[in-house]
């Protein structure tokens, strides 16, 4: 994963010519600095929670540090905060250090912008809502979803909607092979008598972990997030996510905790309306088959140097050990590792439009 360098005090240098008293590098660190999270961004100013999850915790409204230059500062990013860090009406803090991120989610560039940006940071997982019907299941997008989940270096799960519509089975056969963990809910009666079966499920695969919620218009994501969050429709739907005030207009990620269970680690899902894919360009083949760790090591002592592992990629390892094979079974089953493995290196050329193809 290519990591930006983070940027601290460090980073300030004399501007020669500039004023008689030069800025240098001997400045002090910013010691009384308060940890904070970021979860959600509007315009320039950042909602931030200060000791999260700590006896302390509080919301705030921070801006970025001139220091910090274009460094982009996304919903999960754990950052430094100096100012008026109170959270009082009316106050602003500063964002002068962003923490190293454990995860990085990119989503993929577009017309209009032809970078892939940071989306969300620091997220455990990704979790693919797709219905089994209306709208039809497609598995380019699911594909392209696990295939950047995995170059992010999180897990995927796939949250099948709708199972009152169609059965599941299939999607569970292509995806579970692949390490991708699938939880099914379906929606039962209707108004006060309303059940989602698989809630329970759902809930359970996302305790104590940050949690990445994407889905095409339809599928039932709001559907979920209203459940496992109770106040998520005040927080994205009425109310601007920094301000507070208005309507919430931005169409950015935003992050929502999910009242935990006693004795539970704390469970956030990122909430992503305005997503649309996830960049796959950077995405390099060896990054992708670390989720696969059997086969990342056949890669290692098999493949020559420089090797793509793709279909037509000469004298790749993988095609050997499927050769190797004792029986038809072993050959059967490692062929159809490979394939599974290819196919989402495969969706990495794909482009954002191929989401509106049909399936498979
Ligand atoms: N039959 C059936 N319908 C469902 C189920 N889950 C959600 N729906 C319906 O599907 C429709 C879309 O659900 P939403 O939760 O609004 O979907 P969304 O993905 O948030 O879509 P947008 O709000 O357009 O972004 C609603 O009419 C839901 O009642 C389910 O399990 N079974």
């Amino acid at each position: 994963m290519s990591r930006r360098r983070q940027y601290d005090e460090s980073d300030v240098r004399i501007r020669p010519g500039k004023g008689s008293r030069p800025r240098t590098k001997q400045r002090p660190e910013h010691a009384d600095a308060e940890r904070a999270m970021v979860t959600g961004v509007d315009r320039g100013r950042y909602a931030v929670l200060v000791d999260p999850d700590g006896p302390d915790e509080r919301r705030t409204t921070a801006m970025k540090a001139r220091e910090l230059g274009r460094e982009r500062v996304v919903p999960g990013d754990l950052v430094d905060l100096v100012g008026d860090t109170s959270g009082d009406d009316g106050t602003l803090a500063r964002i002068v250090r962003i923490t190293e991120r454990r995860t990085v989610l990119r989503r993929t560039a577009d017309d209009t912008d032809p970078v892939e940006r940071v989306i969300v940071a620091n997220a455990d997982q990704l979790v693919i809502v797709t219905a089994l019907a209306d709208p039809e299941p497609r598995t380019r997008m699911i594909d392209r979803c696990v295939a950047a989940a995995y170059d992010a270096g999180m897990d995927a799960l796939l949250a099948l909607t709708k199972a009152d519509l169609a059965d599941p089975a299939e999607l569970v056969r292509m995806y579970e092979p692949i390490g991708v963990r699938v939880v099914v809910t379906r929606i039962e009666g209707s108004g006060d008598d309303r059940t989602i079966h698989g809630l329970p499920e759902l809930r359970a695969a996302l305790a104590g972990r940050t949690s990445v919620l994407v889905g095409h218009s339809g599928v039932g994501k709001s559907t979920l997030v209203n459940a496992l969050v109770p106040d998520a429709r005040r927080a994205t739907g009425a109310v601007n996510v920094v301000t507070g005030r208005g309507r919430h207009t931005s169409t950015s990620a935003i992050a929502l905790r999910v009242p935990a269970q006693v004795d539970e680690a704390p469970t956030w899902v990122i909430d992503t309306p305005g997503v649309r894919s996830f960049g796959l360009a950077h995405v390099e083949p060896d990054h992708l088959l670390q989720a696969f760790a059997d086969l990342a090591q056949v890669a290692a002592q098999m493949c020559p140097r420089g090797c793509t592992h793709a279909a037509d990629s000469p004298d790749c390892g993988l095609d050997e050990w499927v050769e190797a094979s004792a029986d038809d079974d072993e050959r059967a089953a490692r062929a159809a590792r490979v394939d599974s493995f290819r196919r989402l290196l495969a969706s990495r050329l794909g482009t954002a439009d191929a989401d509106a193809a049909p399936s498979s």
